[in-house]
């Protein structure tokens, strides 16, 4: 099968990165392949970056439908554009931030989300009661740390990252930690290890989701909300995207 695996920020060596930790657990017959959208934000840290990054991702979703991708996900934590690219696609795509939330689920009664800056924590809470996790979210703790801070190998991240989570697991009471950006996937198992407690990564997390609907025939649903979109007229630079 073939998984496109979406960052819908254009810093291609996050998309490298976090292509390499998806392929590291994909399975056999499973081809991931990481893309960037030629447009949109470097990183995606606020509302205005998630509004301007969807264009450029369904644009990816658009080509994948053309190249018979079997699958896809959307990896930044928001789950930016995620109902709108299942509009366009026939199989399953999948948010890593909907994937880490319910791989948390299966394996622990409370989970804490540690993200990258304060601003996006608001947009965590959401997604949690969109998803209704309600009562597994024990909290979403900010480490302050700017997304494309995550890469570099000056940067303190993965202590700051890792004494939040510690901080979670003794204050929140939470059992497993949820990362809250895939720039931090290549943390992960480090993470895990250090903290002695289950470290969820939605990137990878998404990838086995979206292998299992996959090999089990499940698509998205195409009856109602989620059916192709409508052919109407798109003006200005939004203009490719009319569909007949
Ligand atoms: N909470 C986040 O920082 N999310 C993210 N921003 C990105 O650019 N990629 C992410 O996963």
């Amino acid at each position: 099968m073939r998984i496109k695996l979406i960052n819908p920020n254009t810093t291609w060596s996050m998309t490298e990165a976090m292509t390499a930790c998806a392929r590291q657990v994909a399975a056999a017959g499973t081809e991931v392949t990481g893309v960037s959208p030629e447009m949109g934000p470097a990183s995606i840290e606020s509302h205005y970056d998630e509004a301007l990054a969807v264009p450029g991702l369904l644009q990816e979703i658009e080509r994948g439908e053309r190249d018979g991708y079997d699958a896809y996900v959307i990896a930044c934590f928001g789950d930016p554009g995620l109902s709108a690219a299942r509009e366009l696609a026939q199989g399953p795509v999948i948010g890593i931030a909907e994937a880490a939330m319910h791989m948390a689920s299966l394996i622990a009664p409370s989970f804490s989300v540690v993200t990258t800056l304060a601003r996006t924590s608001g947009m965590a809470w959401h997604l949690a009661e969109r998803y209704g996790m309600q009562r597994f979210c024990r909290n979403v703790r900010a480490c302050e740390i700017a997304v494309l801070e995550l890469e570099d190998p000056a940067s303190d991240a993965r202590a700051r990252i890792t004494d939040e989570c510690r901080r979670a697991l003794a204050e929140d009471g939470a059992e497993a930690i949820v990362l809250g950006c895939a720039g931090m996937a290549e943390l992960c198992a480090a993470i895990g290890r250090d903290i002695g407690a289950p470290v969820i990564d939605g990137v990878t997390a998404a990838v086995k989701l979206a292998e299992s609907l996959v090999a089990l025939g499940l698509g998205t649903a195409k009856r109602g909300e989620l059916a192709r979109p409508l052919p109407k007229a798109y003006h200005g630079l939004l203009r490719e995207f009319a569909r007949s």
